[in-house]
């Protein structure tokens, strides 16, 4: 069916960066479906020379159907703009309850790396890596499950983003930072960033006034892990984040890690 702006009714902004801005819609005709519509102008994505990355990325997530992949489920353009009916997530961007609570819990924490790995085994089988994911880029459903959301594109209201627009070295591995050749496991270093990062408030190389010595951090995988930060997470945080790519975990063995199965044994105590 042809979909066009016409189909919706405009509801809030959700959030604008580099190429567009996002707004909170709902089908006119029923079933009434609650979406964000990203809109991008041609120009800009011209002006930026970013117009096969487009390309790719909306072909690649047309093609994604995971439950912690965040939903592209169409497009649409008109001479001057192009729309993405991507997914609807209920409460918004991880990052900011990160900012705003400091750390999360131990079993919060350990769930969404349980349902990171999932979508990074999920990535990896498709052989699409290195999806950037940061907590800004992580979003949660109305049920609190968590969602990527490649923003690759930029998408963050002014103000939140943590970083300048280049981006931020936190979340590099150390072969990127040296600008080696790199694999799929640049998402498992990344992976090990976030369990520090939820469980402590903060990336365990950032250096806010240096750049410089983050990279120097990175390289030298220069970094302490808080004593109040459980055992079972620290053991895990140390097989993420090692210098040789091969000796990382493998994702199914982060999914059968204790201080992963440990908090979902209990989900299914709860359901018994
Ligand atoms: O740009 C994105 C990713 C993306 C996702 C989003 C995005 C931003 C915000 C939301 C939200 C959302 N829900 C909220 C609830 C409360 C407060 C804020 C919220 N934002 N739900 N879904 C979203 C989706 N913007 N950009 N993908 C993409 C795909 C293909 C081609 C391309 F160029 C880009």
């Amino acid at each position: 069916r042809e979909w066009n702006l016409d189909s919706f009714e405009i509801g809030q902004g959700l959030g604008q960066g580099l190429f567009g801005h996002v707004y909170m819609v709902r089908t006119k005709c029923k079933p009434k479906y609650i979406l964000a519509l990203k809109c991008m102008y041609k120009s800009e994505i011209i002006d930026h020379c970013v117009e096969k990355q487009v390309r790719r990325e909306i072909e690649i997530q047309q093609n994604l159907r995971h439950p912690n992949i965040l939903r592209l489920y169409g497009y649409f353009h008109d001479e001057k703009r192009i729309f993405l009916m991507l997914e609807f997530a209920g409460q918004g961007e991880l990052y900011r309850q990160l900012t705003k609570e400091g750390s999360f819990s131990e079993k919060r924490s350990s769930r969404y790396i349980d349902q990171m790995a999932d979508a990074l085994g999920y990535l990896h089988s498709k052989h699409v890596i290195h999806r950037d994911i940061k907590p800004e880029n992580l979003l949660l459903d109305i049920n609190g499950q968590l969602k990527i959301a490649d923003f690759g594109w930029s998408v963050h209201a002014p103000g939140n983003r943590r970083t300048t627009i280049c981006g931020t070295l936190d979340y590099l591995p150390p072969e990127m930072v040296l600008k080696k050749p790199h694999s799929e496991k640049v998402d498992h270093w990344t992976l090990g960033v976030l369990t520090y990062e939820f469980l402590c408030g903060l990336p365990p190389f950032e250096n806010p006034k240096s750049q410089l010595d983050t990279k120097k951090r990175i390289a030298a995988v220069d970094f302490q892990i808080p004593s109040y930060v459980s055992c079972d997470a620290q053991d895990l945080i140390y097989k993420l984040l090692r210098y040789e790519p091969e000796k990382r975990l493998a994702l199914s063995d982060v999914s059968q890690h204790r201080w992963i199965v440990k908090y979902r044994r209990n989900d299914a105590k709860q359901r018994l």
